[in-house]
C-alpha cells in the first residue's frame, strides 16, 4: 500500500515507518520537526515537512495514497492543562484538516493513535473499550474528540477507520546501526527522566503526588513496549472495515507504580535514583491499567516483550548509546 504516516519523525510513528517498509509498504512522512528528530526520520520514506494544518498539499487528490497512520500531536497530559488551545489547535482541528485532506484524496483507511488518556479515572479496572470515557485533561479530550470525529467519518463517507488507544509507551527499537527511542524535549515522561537521574543528568526526579488511592500512594500505569505497539498498527490496518470505526486498547494489563518504575530504572542501570516528592500533576488520573482482550480477539495481536523490566533495559540502551 501506499501510505501516508504523519508524525513519522517522532518515537512511535518513526518506529511504525520501519515496520511499515519492513512489510513491503510505499511510506510518505509528513511531520512539521516541531518536536520530532530528522535523524529518526527512515531513510527509504519519502519527507514531508508540512504540518498537519496544510495536510492538502501532501494528499492531493490524484497522490494515490491508500492509508494513513496518524502519530502526529501534541502528546503531554501536563502541559495540555497549562495551554489548552494549542491541544486543541493541533490535535484536533490539525486532524480534522487531515481528516478533510484525506477524505478529497479519497483514501480509504485511518489509523489513530488514541490513547488511555481518554478515560480518566476510570470506572472499572482493567479498562475495556466500552469503558466510560471522561477524560481528566485536555490532553484525553482532544483525542476523545477525533475518536468521535472518525466514527462520524466511517458512518457518512464509509472510512475503514481504527483508533489504537496506546496506555504508557516504552522501550526502545534497537537493530544494528539504528536506535529509536524515546527523546523530548524537555522531557516529561517518567521512565526517560528516570533514566537521566540514574545518568546524573539530573539530580532528582520529582515524584508527582503520593496520596493517591493506589498500593504506595503513587499512580499506577499500564506500560506496553514500542514494538509491540507498532505491530498492532500493521495488524490493524489489515483489520480496518469500509464504514467501521474500531477501537483497540493496547497495553499488557499489568499496573505498575510510579514508585516502582524507578526501582527497575535503578535495578537495571545499576545506579541510584533519588526521588523528592512533589504535589500531585493537574489531571493525572490515579489508574489506568488496559483490558486488551478484544485486541487479542480480532487483531490477533500479541505482544512479545511483556516485561517492565525489558522495556527499560531497551530504552536504558537507547540513552546511552544517543547521549554518547
Ligand atoms: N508516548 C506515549 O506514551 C503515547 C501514549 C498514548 C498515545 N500516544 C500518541 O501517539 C502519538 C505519537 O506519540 P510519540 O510519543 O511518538 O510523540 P512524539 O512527540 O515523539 O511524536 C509526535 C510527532 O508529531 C509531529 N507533530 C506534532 N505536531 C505536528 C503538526 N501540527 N504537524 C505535523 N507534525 C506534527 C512532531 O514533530 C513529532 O515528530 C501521539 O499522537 C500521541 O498522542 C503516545
Ligand atoms: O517527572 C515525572 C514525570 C512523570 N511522573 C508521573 O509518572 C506517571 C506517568 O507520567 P508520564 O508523563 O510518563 O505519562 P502519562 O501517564 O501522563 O501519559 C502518557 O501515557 C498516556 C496514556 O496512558 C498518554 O497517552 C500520554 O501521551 C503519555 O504522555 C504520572 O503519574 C506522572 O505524574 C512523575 O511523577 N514525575
Amino acid at each position: 500500500m501506499k501510505l501516508l504516516v504523519t508524525g513519522g519523525a517522532g518515537y512511535i510513528g518513526s518506529v511504525v515507518t520501519r515496520l511499515l517498509l519492513d512489510a513491503g509498504h510505499e511510506v510518505v512522512i509528513l511531520d512539521d520537526l516541531r518536536t520530532g528528530h530528522a535523524e529518526a526520520l527512515a531513510p527509504d520514506a519519502t519527507f514531508a515537512q508540512v504540518s498537519l494544518h496544510d495536510a492538502a498539499t501532501v494528499l492531493t487528490p490524484d497522490s494515490g495514497f491508500d492509508g494513513v497512520l496518524h502519530f502526529a500531536g501534541l502528546i503531554s497530559a501536563g502541559d495540555s492543562m497549562t495551554q489548552p488551545e494549542t491541544y486543541w489547535d493541533i490535535n484536533m482541528i490539525g486532524s480534522l484538516r487531515l481528516l478533510d485532506a484525506a477524505r478529497a484524496a479519497g483514501v480509504r483507511r485511518f489509523v489513530f493513535s488514541s490513547t488511555a488518556a481518554v478515560y480518566g479515572n476510570p470506572a472499572e479496572i482493567p479498562i475495556r473499550e466500552s469503558s466510560l470515557k471522561s477524560p481528566t485533561n485536555t490532553y484525553g479530550a482532544t483525542k476523545l474528540a477525533f475518536d468521535l470525529a472518525l466514527t462520524s467519518e466511517a458512518w457518512g463517507h464509509g472510512l475503514a477507520a481504527v483508533s489504537l488507544r496506546y496506555f504508557n509507551v516504552a522501550g526502545a527499537y534497537l537493530r544494528p546501526g539504528v536506535a529509536i527511542g524515546e527523546r523530548h524535549d524537555p522531557e516529561t515522561h517518567l521512565i526517560p527522566i528516570a533514566l537521566q537521574v540514574a545518568a546524573g543528568k539530573r539530580d532528582k526526579l520529582m515524584l508527582f503526588g503520593d496520596d493517591y488511592p493506589t498500593p504506595d500512594g503513587t499512580c499506577v500505569r499500564d506500560y506496553i513496549h514500542v514494538e509491540d505497539l507498532a505491530q498492532a498498527h500493521l495488524l490493524a490496518l489489515d483489520a480496518a472495515k469500509p464504514g467501521e470505526h474500531r477501537i483497540y486498547n493496547l497495553g499488557n494489563g499489568s499496573g505498575f507504580t510510579n514508585r516502582q518504575v524507578v526501582e527497575v530504572v535503578a535495578e537495571v542501570t545499576g545506579q541510584p535514583v533519588p526521588v523528592e516528592v512533589a504535589h500531585r500533576r493537574e489531571g493525572d488520573p490515579a489508574t489506568l491499567v488496559a483490558s486488551s482482550d478484544l485486541a487479542h480477539a480480532e487483531l490477533g495481536w500479541t505482544p512479545t516483550k511483556p516485561t517492565l523490566h525489558d522495556m527499560v533495559s531497551d530504552a536504558w540502551t537507547f540513552y546511552r548509546e544517543h547521549t554518547q
